[in-house]
């Protein structure tokens, strides 16, 4: 996933600190690298490193990083691991001027287009597909000079997801590829224009939310403020690998609504919080139970268990304790790290679930890692049923458009049943939403649901994606 924050200074202010505040409300989209770079008209002064935003950075760091307009990243890698070198923005020198670069989502063309351009000479300093973007944007601007031109030539050649902060000199593009994959929105408040992944970093920093950037938009922001056009792509549809005719559509994640975003975040005027809550009541509904208590795994499957409670009125308990000190799991790249932190992360309440019939509610089951682990648990500490309810249909299909979830061999539901799959996780019950259900829940039609059903809104057919993790 990744997430993005921009500022241009109206009143000519240093921007640093407040992308600081802004990438760490973002600090739930990645957790690996971060970084800075801001521009003082001229020069690109930047930072990045791997870690959390407040391990990367410190004052003295900040305080170097002087100008009045810049953008920030927070990384979970997709492709090109978790090194230095792949942490973002992106700085490019070139005789036009410097250009930084923050992407959110992956290519799925970018091993052809880097071997293309390496061919003619173009020197990687990364294994990221998001330095492709960078190194494609040097060759137009050589080429044709002018900003926008260069612009639109360039996401021409990309096929896949990408919000985009371009910062070159003096102005910052903030994009979203046709598909509208990733979030990005605008805010405004006196003194600066500002962008983000997701709307509740500009709450940090009490700015007023402007608009969420459409799809195939292309927003210049100057000193004389926001200009909109357009991206232009060919491909109106495809054949894809059944031979049926795609035609492009929007296709915004379905997984933002479900785990990625936060719950006070609202995505293209559709709260998050609204969607899980949804989630949750129709989970009731889909699939009842008698119990004696509902509770979340925490984070993200806190609001769900709340809409199941509501819905079947069977009492909301904490049956489990989050240390807060542990981040997400499941955005952490290799699996011993990712089952090592469930443990550290969550504990049962015996107190709670001793001799009880509980309902656990999640959100997704990715790889099965948590629910495995948690089941266990819950049963260690008491509880006599242990029925498992899970806020996204079974995940069947890689995705790749920016969710660590490459091979169908690390999925679980990939060639299982229900049945089995339960068994595999030790549960008494366990019942997924439906997909009829998850589009209700969600309240729009025109979202990606590849990894659901196999069903992909680009073509697919491209050289494997590199990955290194
Ligand atoms: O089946 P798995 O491969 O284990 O992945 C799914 C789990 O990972 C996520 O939690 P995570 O700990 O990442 O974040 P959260 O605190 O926001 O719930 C998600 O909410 C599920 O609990
Ligand atoms: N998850 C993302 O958005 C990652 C961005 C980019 N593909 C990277 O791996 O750095
Ligand atoms: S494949 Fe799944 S996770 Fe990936 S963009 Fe589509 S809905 Fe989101
Ligand atoms: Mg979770």
């Amino acid at each position: 996933m990744c997430g993005i924050f921009g500022i241009f200074s109206l009143s000519g202010e240093q921007v640093a600190k407040k992308i600081y505040y802004g990438l760490f409300s973002l600090q739930h989209r990645g957790q690996e690298g971060a970084g800075i770079a801001v521009s003082d008209f001229q020069n690109i002064y930047h930072y990045k490193n791997i870690g959390l935003v407040t391990e990367v950075f410190n004052d003295e760091i900040l305080q170097n990083l002087i100008g009045f307009l810049g953008i920030g990243h927070v990384r979970y890698s997709t492709t090109g691991g978790k090194a230095v070198e792949n942490c973002q923005p992106f700085v490019v020198r070139s005789s036009f001027g410097n250009i930084a670069i923050a992407h959110n989502g992956d290519l799925l063309n970018s091993e052809e287009l880097r071997i293309e351009l390496e061919k003619r000479g173009h020197i990687f300093t990364s294994s990221t597909d998001s330095e492709v973007i960078a190194q494609l944007l040097v060759r137009e601007l050589l080429k044709t000079k002018d900003v926008i031109e260069a612009i639109k030539k360039t996401l021409k050649r990309l096929v896949g997801a990408y919000s985009l902060l371009i910062m070159i000199n003096d102005r910052i593009f903030a994009i979203r590829d046709p598909w509208g994959f990733k979030p990005l929105c605008l805010g405004r408040d006196e003194d600066n224009i500002y962008v983000s992944s997701e709307d509740c970093a500009l709450s940090t920093l009490n700015a007023n939310f402007v608009r969420d950037v459409e799809p195939g938009e292309i927003v210049e922001i100057s000193k004389d403020g926001i200009e909109v056009y357009k991206i232009e792509n060919d491909e109106e549809y495809f054949i894809n690998i059944e031979g049926e005719k795609v035609y492009r559509k929007a296709a915004t994640c379905m997984f933002e609504y479900v785990y990625f975003a936060r719950p006070d975040s609202t995505i293209d005027g559709i709260s998050v919080y609204k969607v899980r809550k949804n989630i949750g009541r129709e989970l009731a509904k889909e699939h009842p139970v008698d119990a004696d208590l509902v509770s979340p795994i925490p984070d993200s499957g806190n609001t769900f268990a709340l809409g199941y409670s509501e819905s079947s009125k069977i009492p909301y308990c904490e049956g489990l304790m989050k240390n807060k000190y542990v981040g997400r799991t499941f955005i952490l790249p290799s699996q011993t790290e990712r089952e090592l932190a469930v443990r550290l992360k969550l504990s049962p309440i015996k107190a709670v679930l001793e001799g009880k019939r509980v309902v656990l509610v999640d959100d997704s089951i990715v790889r099965g890692t948590t629910s495995r682990r948690i089941v266990e648990m819950v049963r260690k500490a008491g509880a006599k049923e242990v029925h498992l309810r899970i806020g996204c249909p079974k995940i069947i299909s890689p995705c790749y458009y920016g969710i660590d979830m490459p091979t169908k061999r690390e999925l679980i539901a990939s060639n299982k049943d229900i049945e089995k799959i339960r068994k595999e996780i030790g549960a008494d019950s366990l019942g997924y939403i439906s997909l009829e259900g998850l589009i209700k829940a969600i309240g729009r039609k025109d979202l990606c649901l590849a990894c659901l059903t196999g069903k992909y809104p680009t073509r697919t057919n491209f050289k494997k994606v590199m990955k290194y993790n």
